[in-house]
């Protein structure tokens, strides 16, 4: 029996809420971004990046969120379109609001950071009247990303979004999502954050984003990880993630299964990206019906070839290339059942 059940009756597989932006990746590696001279630029935004993937693994995909009124607008409507990501329910910002912006920084394959221009941005500018209830209920996800909560009118589309899900026996993700860019406080995050944990059926997030749902500063003393499965669990999550970078992750599910998940070897290129490719192809696991293992080793797979490649967005694969990737790294035994209590 399958822990999360979906109605095949519902046209869409799924549908995300929240930032679709754009990312300038430098062309010149390894090195800081005061010294780089060109950028490549990609379809961004934790959310934006997961359509794409879970799109391009064949599943039929919808978009709630609000673009530029300029040519980058432009840009990322297209995308979609070629692509065929439903773009019925995208708005167009009406006061001048911008794209988001993304300059990463890839300093070594180890160390990236992210600079983002956030100023008057437009994908926060999503409202309640642009999220449309039946929409909502042809789907069968809906995904909701941490940062579309930091301020209004988008925090309220999100949570009436999930307000339908619930309506209509639609799944909840919550992919926590934490851009620190755009919040005014830590306890809203708390707030927020926890709020959304309450309401969802997965919840996926690192270490880091979990301990921000929690309201822990750095100095407190961390709960386990199994200790933050289990509240979430209690308040009705069937399956929550918790991401610890090339360490991995650990997933636990209601029926008390835990599983360490391994990353895969492979050539790093950058250290971002990772987290949307692995969201994307364990909702098409589990929209598949596997099992979690399957759907983790999936994920898992998939951000190993993202974190390798220039790209997120572009470098979303297919299911069989994923496919191709695990059987080349068939001897690596990535995922383990662990223990409820053991840790990462
Ligand atoms: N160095 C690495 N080598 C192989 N796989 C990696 C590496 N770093 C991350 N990954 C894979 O990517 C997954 C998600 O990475 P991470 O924990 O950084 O999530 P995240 O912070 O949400 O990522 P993102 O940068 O997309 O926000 C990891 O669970 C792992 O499977
Ligand atoms: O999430 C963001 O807004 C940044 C992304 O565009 C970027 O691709 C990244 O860091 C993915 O995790």
């Amino acid at each position: 029996m399958a822990l999360i059940s979906f109605d095949e009756n519902k046209k869409r597989d799924v549908v995300l809420i929240g930032r679709v932006t754009l990312d300038f990746n430098p062309n010149e590696l390894n090195r800081t971004l005061d010294k780089v001279k060109t950028f490549s630029m990609y379809l961004g935004g934790s959310p934006g990046n997961m359509a794409v993937g879970i799109n391009k693994l064949g599943k039929k995909v919808g978009f709630i969120g609000c673009v530029s009124d300029d040519q980058f607008g432009d840009f990322v409507l297209n995308y979609f379109n070629e692509r065929g990501i439903d773009t019925s329910q995208m708005t167009r910002a009406k006061n001048g609001e911008r794209m988001g912006l993304t300059f990463t920084e890839i300093k070594s394959p180890t160390e990236s950071s992210i600079l983002m221009y956030r100023d008057q941005v437009a994908d926060l500018e999503i409202a309640p009247e642009d999220v449309d209830e039946q929409y909502i209920a042809d789907s069968k996800i809906l995904i909701v990303s941490g940062t579309a909560l930091s301020k209004s009118p988008s925090r309220e589309a999100c949570l009436l979004a999930v307000q339908y899900a619930k309506k209509h026996n639609t799944r909840v993700i919550f992919d926590i999502d934490y851009r620190p860019y755009s919040w005014r406080s830590k306890k809203d995050i708390q707030i927020y954050y926890s709020l959304l944990a309450s309401m969802a059926d997965v919840i996926i997030g690192s270490r880091d984003e979990v301990n921000l749902t929690e309201g822990l500063d750095e100095e407190a003393t961390e709960p386990a990880d199994h200790v933050i499965a289990e509240k979430y669990i209690e308040h009705g999550a069937k399956i929550v993630i918790i991401k610890h970078g090339k360490k991995g992750s650990i997933a636990y599910t209601a029926d008390k299964k835990a599983y360490k998940v391994e990353s895969y070897h492979i050539k790093l290129l950058k250290s971002f990206g990772g987290g949307d490719a692995y969201g994307s192809a364990f909702v098409y696991g589990l929209l598949a019906g596997w099992t979690v293992p399957q759907a983790l080793q999936h994920g898992t797979a998939h951000a190993a070839m993202v974190v390798a490649s220039h790209s997120c967005s572009d470098a979303m694969q297919t299911v069989e290339q994923i496919d191709a990737f695990m059987q080349e790294h068939k001897d690596e035994k990535v995922i383990t059942e662990l223990d409820w209590e053991a840790a990462l």
